[in-house]
């Protein structure tokens, strides 16, 4: 439907799968996470023209007494503003559909990051900016380009000690999801580590509620 004139015919249309296939993994002290491989279709396409048509800005981030740029590309949509693809308005909406009853709220953000290479990347982090830092919530990735490993692990060191099965790892990419939720971003973090070697570019969209970040 949102095809680019590309010469390929067989060229996958840019679509969404179904949600229903979801998969969750309970985590510790009530997070938990779906994984939803392959829920965007034409993922690759939507990925070429989000990198040409976003106004990606880098971010500088203070460190000690100097500026430096963090080692990746942004774009945050917030509440009102119009998405850069139609597929990312179907794909809220669709989470809103799935999800809603479960969340309570609507997601209503959307937060891109462009790794353009290996070297870009994110480190452990919770997203507890607002909201997130005392209530539970969701936390909705949509993963576009080359595959990178997503991890998570427990925020505190006692619980990571006891966490048996160590870091978690997805690798996502290529239209993947992953839905991080209940109180994951409190007790839970999350990195996007660099990785050596030849590696193409990654886009990952974050849908958040008002008020989380
Ligand atoms: O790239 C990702 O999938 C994670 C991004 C992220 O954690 C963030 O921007 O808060
Ligand atoms: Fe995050």
């Amino acid at each position: 439907m949102y095809t680019q004139g590309s010469l390929l015919d067989d060229i996958e249309e840019i679509g969404l799968r179904s949600l229903s296939a979801n998969r969750r993994t309970p985590l510790s002290d009530g997070a938990w996470v779906d994984v939803r491989p392959g829920w965007m279709t034409g993922a690759d396409e939507v990925f070429a023209a989000l990198r040409e048509s976003v106004p990606w800005q880098a971010e500088r981030r203070r460190m000690y007494d100097r500026e430096v740029d963090t080692p990746r590309l942004l774009r945050f949509y917030g509440e009102h503003e119009p998405l850069p693809h139609p597929i990312l308005g179907a794909a809220r909406t669709e989470l809103d559909r799935h999800y809603a009853a479960e969340l309570g709220e609507r997601f209503t953000t959307a937060g891109l990051c462009l790794y353009r290479d290996g070297r870009d990347s994110v480190a452990w982090h919770g997203d507890t900016f607002g909201r997130s830092a005392t209530q539970d919530t969701m936390v909705a990735i949509v993963s576009l380009g080359a595959p990178r490993p997503l991890l998570l692990r427990p925020t505190s060191e006692t619980a990571r000690r006891e966490h048996t099965g160590g870091t978690l790892r997805f690798v996502v990419g290529h239209g993947d999801l992953v839905v991080m939720g209940g109180s994951c971003q409190r007790t839970w973090q999350h990195a996007v580590p660099k990785v050596s070697g030849a590696l193409g570019p990654r886009i990952s969209v974050q849908f958040r509620p008002h008020d989380v970040r």
